[in-house]
């Protein structure tokens, strides 16, 4: 298993640019399910990710291009020949389970095996299951898949979401795209990804209003045709990089990002004394002289703090002056990359759901393990402000969300490698 080696070198100066977002593209490729006409995706990240649902796609039978070095996927559902999802494609990954609603909208049945926990969290799949059955669907589970149909067609209802879950959000309105009449979808989640969903399903010929409230409304009509859609900035990778000079001192500017995409993180970082500036396409992060401030965090659905920005928050706030609180309130087993920041000489207690981090004058390096994707560059982010060598173990993490990170990096001057294992 490769790894990366990271050598704190002090700040960092130039620009990074910032790919396609993963979780859009994760959602926006099961869409191509709902429609016998092409649908191509531009601006697609090059992640591990976006193979896993390559792989799963044209399991179904769809056919999938990856064109321009990975940024164009050109694919067509017109023929599909499978309505399972396999076990062995989808426990490498939890967003597999987006292919539910789009094919029991369009083929009236789907077998999709349920993804189990991970090591973030249990993240079961019950919104999702209940948002489909107000819709009409029976769904029960077998042999540890979902076995979903709805042999007279979707119907449109009014599902309202205990929680505002993403993935029950993009599935269901997915699957109301193809439903009998309208779908309200309450309590939905409002998160950029769910917008650049609609933003991409309403030039496939969906009706659609209120995507970004917690109110959905979705007009059923009887087919999609073909599109073109562009894949909305990452705001997750967006607002890592925008730590790399907050932790290391210096000034980059993140090109394609935008500050409505992060504004609580945004807030967040001024508040422990970085400035950000906001250009045409770009935002600009520059830290001075001097120590961070400690912040406290707590981690929210859209348009709050998101969770999968916390741990690199963390790994900032480990040198910051004072001491700061970080409350984990989306998944209930987030915090594993704190022993590992703590063998880099960072003092956190971790109580529950909450971190308490005591900032330190400087880290140290130390080798690492990632225990997930997040976890994984919240240790590169800390080893390029630590003293000395950082070796980060199980990169298999990173490359699910983070294209070219050693080109990204060391184009600002970071001094990163990766270490190929034999
Ligand atoms: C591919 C993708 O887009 N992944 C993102 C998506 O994951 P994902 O869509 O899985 O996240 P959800 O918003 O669904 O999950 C949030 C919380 O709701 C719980 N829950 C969810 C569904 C359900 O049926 N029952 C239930 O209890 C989960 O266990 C979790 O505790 O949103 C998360 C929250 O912003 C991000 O961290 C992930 O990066
Ligand atoms: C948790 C994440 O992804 P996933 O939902 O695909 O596991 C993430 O992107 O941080």
């Amino acid at each position: 298993m490769d790894s990366i080696l990271v050598t704190g070198n002090g700040p960092l100066n130039g620009q990074i640019p910032i790919a396609g977002a993963k979780n859009a593209c994760l959602t926006l490729m099961p869409a191509t399910l709902l429609s016998e006409e092409p649908l191509t995706l531009t601006n697609a990240p090059r992640l591990s990710d976006i193979k896993t649902m390559t792989l799963l796609l044209q399991s179904l039978g769809a056919e999938v291009s990856s064109l321009q070095d990975g940024q164009v996927l050109a694919m067509s559902s017109h023929d599909l020949t499978s309505h399972i999802a396999d076990y062995e494609i989808v426990r490498k990954m939890r967003a597999s389970n987006l292919v539910l609603g789009p094919m029991l909208a369009r083929l009236g049945q789907a077998v999709v095996s349920l993804p189990g926990g991970c090591a973030i969290g249990a993240r079961p799949m019950d919104l999702h299951i209940h948002g489909l059955e107000a819709l009409g669907a029976e769904i029960e589970l077998k042999d540890g898949y979902l076995h979903a149909k709805a042999p007279k067609g979707l119907k449109g209802a009014v599902v309202e979401l205990s929680f505002a879950s993403v993935g029950a959000t993009e599935n269901i309105m997915m699957a109301a795209t193809l439903a009998k009449g309208t779908t309200v979808i309450k309590n939905a989640a409002r998160e950029p990804e769910i917008v650049d969903l609609a933003d991409c399903l309403r030039k496939m010929g969906a009706q659609i209003d209120g995507d970004g409230s917690p109110e959905i409304t979705i007009q059923g009509v009887d087919r999609l045709h073909g599109a073109t859609h562009q894949v909305v900035t990452d705001r997750i990778e967006l607002g890592t990089y925008m730590l790399a000079p907050a932790i290391c001192g210096g000034e980059v500017e993140l090109l394609g990002g935008r500050r409505s995409l992060l504004e609580s993180f945004c807030e967040k970082l001024e508040a422990a004394g970085i400035e950000i500036t906001e250009g045409n396409n770009s935002l600009t992060v520059s830290r001075k002289n001097g120590r961070i401030r400690a912040v406290d965090v707590v981690t929210e659905p859209f348009p709050g703090f998101p969770t999968d920005l916390q741990a690199q928050m963390m790994a900032l706030m480990c040198t910051a002056e004072g001491t700061s609180m970080l409350e984990e309130k989306i998944f209930e087993n987030r915090f594993m990359h704190a022993p590992e920041l703590v063998r880099m000489g960072a003092q956190i207690e971790v109580h529950g759901g909450h971190a308490t981090v005591t900032g330190v004058e400087k880290l140290k390096g130390a080798p690492v393990m990632a225990t997930d994707l997040r976890a994984s560059v919240s240790l590169i982010l800390a080893g390029l402000a630590a003293e000395g060598e950082t070796r980060v173990s199980r990169v298999y993490h990173l490359d699910r969300g983070y294209e070219h990170v050693v080109r990204k990096l060391s184009g600002v001057g970071a001094k990163i490698e990766r270490i190929k294992e034999q």
